[in-house]
């Protein structure tokens, strides 16, 4: 390993994370009371035009009105690009009491952008005396995020997780399809007349992946527009677990037991982690660095692959 050790990504559960309008206020409780790690109260783009101010005003009360236990709040803001940011960002936090927790940045582009909404945290946190630290989140989904996704992920202390926002990342990379994640129909290998369907995600979440892990950033992957197919959103959420990333979106309700089903270690992986675990320390006791488990070769670099397995239980279970 480099002399650099890699950072821990923050140890608070992240398997799924709800999203809701700003502007359906009636979705709120609902919200709370789902099993989601994670609110994301949404002023961008589920939230028409003209109803920014109204959205910024429910959230508001929601944010000081409702019980989110332990759930991790997040309010994603607009884009950089829009009129709207920097009031949604001076209003919810100087109208908003200390329960929000996190603020989503949508369509990051480079490290100056989170720069910016850092600054102006910052700035509003010092003038109304609050206490407790707000947390940054991002979003990749442009060109851009993917293009410069290492130095959005080193850009601030503030940063605790970025996700793949596949719908916009299709459109600014001029993909030719109007699904949200999941298989393309026109993304195959054909051979002796079968077609073979890839992954057109696969490369941007492999980028966050690394790009997150290098600096302690937990990595998400975003929504999966068709919520009737849930052996759709399985199958893609599995592959995201098995990259390296911690959760998925939900973008309608029945999407959170399933994030939360792939996302949880099985019982099965925590104990046949914690036997290679005990293996190891056998083998090492008898001065060996490599031993034999269920007929396969483990060593020292299966306890690192055993100990991110028994670490995500953990940090699950503590809640
Ligand atoms: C590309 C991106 O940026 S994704 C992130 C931004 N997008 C969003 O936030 C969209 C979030 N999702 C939604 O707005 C909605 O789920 C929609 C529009 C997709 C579907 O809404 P509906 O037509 O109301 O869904 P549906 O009728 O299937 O809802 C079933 C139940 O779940 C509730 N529900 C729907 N969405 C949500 C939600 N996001 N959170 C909690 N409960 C919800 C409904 O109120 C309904 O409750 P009920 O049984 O008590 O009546
Ligand atoms: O914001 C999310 C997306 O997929 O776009
Ligand atoms: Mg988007």
């Amino acid at each position: 390993m480099s002399f650099r050790i890699q950072p821990p990504a923050p140890a608070r559960p992240n398997r799924c994370q709800l999203f809701g309008p700003g502007s359906r206020p009636a979705l709120f409780e609902k919200m709370a009371a789902s099993a989601a790690d994670v609110i994301n109260l949404d002023l961008e783009d589920s939230v028409a035009p003209d109803d920014k101010a109204q959205a910024r005003a429910n959230i508001i009360q929601a944010i000081n009105d409702i019980d989110w236990g332990k759930k991790t709040l997040s309010v994603r803001i607009n884009g950089l690009d829009t009129p709207y940011w920097y009031q949604d960002v001076v209003q919810v936090l100087e109208q908003a009491g200390p329960r929000i927790d996190q603020i989503m940045i949508p369509k990051v582009g480079c490290a100056a952008d989170v720069y910016a909404v850092d600054a102006l945290v910052t700035a509003v946190e010092r003038a109304k005396g609050r206490s407790k630290p707000i947390s940054l989140e991002v979003i990749i989904e442009t060109a851009a995020g993917i293009a410069h996704v290492e130095e959005i992920a080193a850009s601030s202390p503030r940063l605790q997780a970025m996700s793949l926002g596949a719908a916009d990342f299709a459109a600014s990379m001029g993909m030719q399809t109007t699904g949200i994640g999941g298989t393309q129909e026109n993304y195959y290998m054909h051979r002796e007349g079968q077609k073979y369907w890839s992954d057109p995600w696969h490369w941007a979440q492999a980028a966050i992946v690394a790009a997150c892990r290098t600096h302690g950033v937990l990595p998400v992957d975003g929504p999966f527009g068709d919520f009737s197919d849930d052996e759709g959103f399985r199958a893609q959420a599995l592959r995201s677990a098995t990259l390296g990333m911690v959760g998925k979106w939900a973008i309608h309700p029945k999407q959170v037991a399933l994030a939360n089903e792939v996302f949880t270690p099985s019982e099965k992986a925590v104990t046949e982690a914690r036997e290679i675990l005990a293996a190891m320390e056998a083998a090492k006791a008898a001065g060996q660095g490599a031993a034999t488990y269920k007929g396969r070769l483990i060593d020292i670099a299966s306890m690192r692959q055993a100990e991110v397995v028994v670490r995500q239980a953990e940090i699950i279970a503590a809640g």
